[in-house]
C-alpha cells in the first residue's frame, strides 16, 4: 500500500534585541505600534527557536478525534491555541496566503485542508525578557511559510511575512530578517506598511558581539503587552518620545549601522534604552524594570566609556535594557577582551566557558582603560550576575532538514513532557 505523502517543515529562527525600542500600540489587535524600532538580530549558533510543523492527513491521525484541529506543542507542553487569539490569527493567515497559491497553482496540494501540529522548543528560557516570542513566533511564522511555500518565487517577500509575524509578537517581525533590521510602524489602519526591513545583513557589520549579562530568567512582573498599553494611556513623555524623538534617531541609528560607526551607534542605542526606561517609570503606576544590579552594570559602562573616549579612544560598548532586568552590551570583536574582563571582575561568575575564546586570560592586567575610576562600583558576589551569554550579530530563519524534526512519524512530539 502506497504510504500517504508527508507534508513537514522544520525552520529555527533568530532573538532579536532592540536598539531603538518598541513600546507602545496604536492598534492593539493588529499590533500596530506607535514608533518605528530597530533591532540587532543575534546568532541562532547560541540562543534559537526550532519549530516543526506538519500536516496531519487523516489517514495518518485517524484515531485522533481531534484531527482537524491545529495543535501546539511549546517545549514539550501542549499549549492551546486560543480562538481569535495571535497564534490562531497567525495560522489563519498563513493558510489564506497558501489558499490564494492553491487556487492560482491547481497542481499544488490542498495543504489547506489538513490540519496542522507544531511542536517547538527554545534553547533558552521563555517569557524570560530574553525575546522568547520574538524567535518563537518568527520560527512559528518561518515554518509554516517553508511548509506552504511561500516563498519569493510565489510572490510572497519576507516583508510580507514580517506583517503576519507581527500580529503574533510586535517584536517578532524584526526576527524575521538577520543583521540589521527596521520594523517601520506604517501610517494605514490596516497595518499593511507595518513590516519589517532590513536595514543591512549581519555581513556588513560582521563584527558586532553580544553579551547577554542574565541578571534574572525569572518570569517578569509586568509582561510588555500589557505595560506599554499603561503607557500610552498614561505618559506623556511617550508622546515626546514619539514625536520628537524616535524619527530622528532613527536615521542617525541606520546612518550609523551604515558607515559602521560604533560611537554614534552606542550613543543612540544607550539614550534609547536610558529613555525607554523614563517612559515606564512615567507611567502610572511605574513600571520598574531595571535593578539595582542592572544600574551598577549602566554605570560600569558609563565609566568605562568617559575614560576612553577621554582617552581619545572611542566608546567600548553599549548597553539596552527590555522589559526586564537583563543587560545586552553590544561590543564590536576588537574591545571583547577588555569588556569582558571588566564584566567578569565586577560580576564575578563560577563558570564562564566563552564559545568565542575571547575571554581574559587568568592572570590579566587590571588597568583596564587610562583613567577609569576603579571604584565606581563595587565587586558584586558571584551570582548577582547569574549568567553570561556571548553571541554576536547572526542571520535570520534558517531551513532545517527533516533529520532535525521535533516530530515523530505520527506527527506528534518526539519529546512530551
Ligand atoms: N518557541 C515558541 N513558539 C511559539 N510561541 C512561543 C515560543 N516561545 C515563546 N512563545 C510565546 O511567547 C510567550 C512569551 O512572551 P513574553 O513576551 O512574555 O516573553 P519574552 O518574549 O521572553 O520577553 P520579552 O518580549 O519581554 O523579551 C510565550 O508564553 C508563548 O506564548
Ligand atoms: C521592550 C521590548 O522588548 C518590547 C517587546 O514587546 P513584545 O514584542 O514582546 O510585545 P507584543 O507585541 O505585545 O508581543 C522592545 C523591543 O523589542 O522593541
Amino acid at each position: 500500500m502506497a504510504s500517504d505523502p508527508v507534508y513537514e517543515a522544520t525552520c529555527t529562527a533568530p532573538v532579536n534585541i532592540a536598539v531603538v525600542k518598541y513600546w507602545g500600540k496604536r492598534d492593539t489587535t493588529l499590533i500596530l505600534p506607535t514608533n518605528s524600532s530597530l533591532s540587532v538580530t543575534l546568532s541562532q549558533d547560541h540562543l534559537r527557536s526550532l519549530t516543526s510543523a506538519r500536516c496531519i492527513t487523516t489517514t495518518s491521525n485517524n484515531s485522533n478525534a481531534n484531527a482537524v484541529a491545529d495543535r501546539l506543542w511549546l517545549n514539550g507542553h501542549e499549549e492551546e491555541i486560543q480562538q481569535g487569539g495571535r497564534t490562531h490569527r497567525c495560522l489563519a493567515e498563513l493558510r489564506q496566503m497558501r489558499k490564494d497559491l492553491e487556487s492560482r497553482d491547481s497542481s499544488l496540494p490542498k495543504l489547506t485542508d489538513f490540519a496542522l501540529h507544531i511542536a517547538s522548543e527554545n534553547n533558552f528560557p521563555t517569557a524570560a525578557g530574553l525575546a522568547s516570542s520574538a524567535s518563537g513566533l518568527s520560527a512559528l511564522i518561518a515554518t509554516i511559510s517553508t511548509l506552504y511555500a511561500l516563498l519569493p518565487e510565489n510572490g510572497v517577500s519576507v516583508s510580507d511575512l514580517s506583517r503576519v509575524a507581527r500580529q503574533g509578537s510586535g517584536s517578532a517581525c524584526r526576527s524575521m530578517f538577520g543583521g540589521y533590521v527596521a520594523w517601520d510602524m506604517g501610517t494605514r489602519d490596516d497595518g499593511h506598511d507595518s513590516v519589517a526591513v532590513e536595514v543591512a545583513p549581519a555581513s556588513h557589520w560582521p563584527d558586532l558581539h553580544a553579551l547577554i549579562l542574565v541578571v534574572s530568567d525569572k518570569k517578569k512582573g509586568t509582561p510588555s503587552t500589557a505595560g506599554m498599553q499603561r503607557t500610552v494611556a498614561t505618559s506623556d513623555l511617550l508622546k515626546h518620545r514619539i514625536d520628537h524623538v524616535v524619527p530622528a534617531r532613527m536615521d542617525r541609528i541606520s546612518t550609523a549601522i551604515r558607515n559602521r560607526d560604533f560611537d554614534q551607534f552606542a550613543i543612540e542605542t544607550m539614550a534609547d534604552s536610558n529613555q525607554f526606561h523614563a517612559v515606564c517609570l512615567d507611567t502610572q503606576p511605574p513600571i520598574f524594570y531595571l535593578n539595582d544590579v542592572s544600574r551598577a552594570v549602566i554605570q560600569l559602562v558609563a565609566e568605562l566609556n568617559r575614560a576612553s573616549v577621554d582617552a581619545g579612544k572611542g566608546y567600548l560598548a553599549a548597553y539596552t535594557y527590555d522589559a526586564g532586568p537583563n543587560a545586552v552590551l553590544y561590543v564590536r570583536e576588537r574591545d571583547v577582551k577588555l569588556v569582558l574582563e571588566l564584566v567578569l571582575r565586577y560580576f564575578p561568575q563560577q563558570t564562564f566557558d566563552d564559545p568565542f575564546h575571547l575571554g581574559p586570560e587568568p592572570a590579566a592586567a587590571s588597568s583596564f582603560v587610562q583613567g577609569f575610576n576603579a571604584a565606581v562600583i563595587p565587586e558584586h558576589e558571584v551570582g548577582a550576575v547569574a549568567r553570561i551569554i556571548h553571541t554576536k550579530v547572526g542571520d535570520g530563519p534558517r531551513v532545517l532538514s527533516s533529520d532535525e524534526s521535533l516530530l515523530n512519524g505520527e506527527g506528534m512530539p518526539k519529546s512530551l513532557v
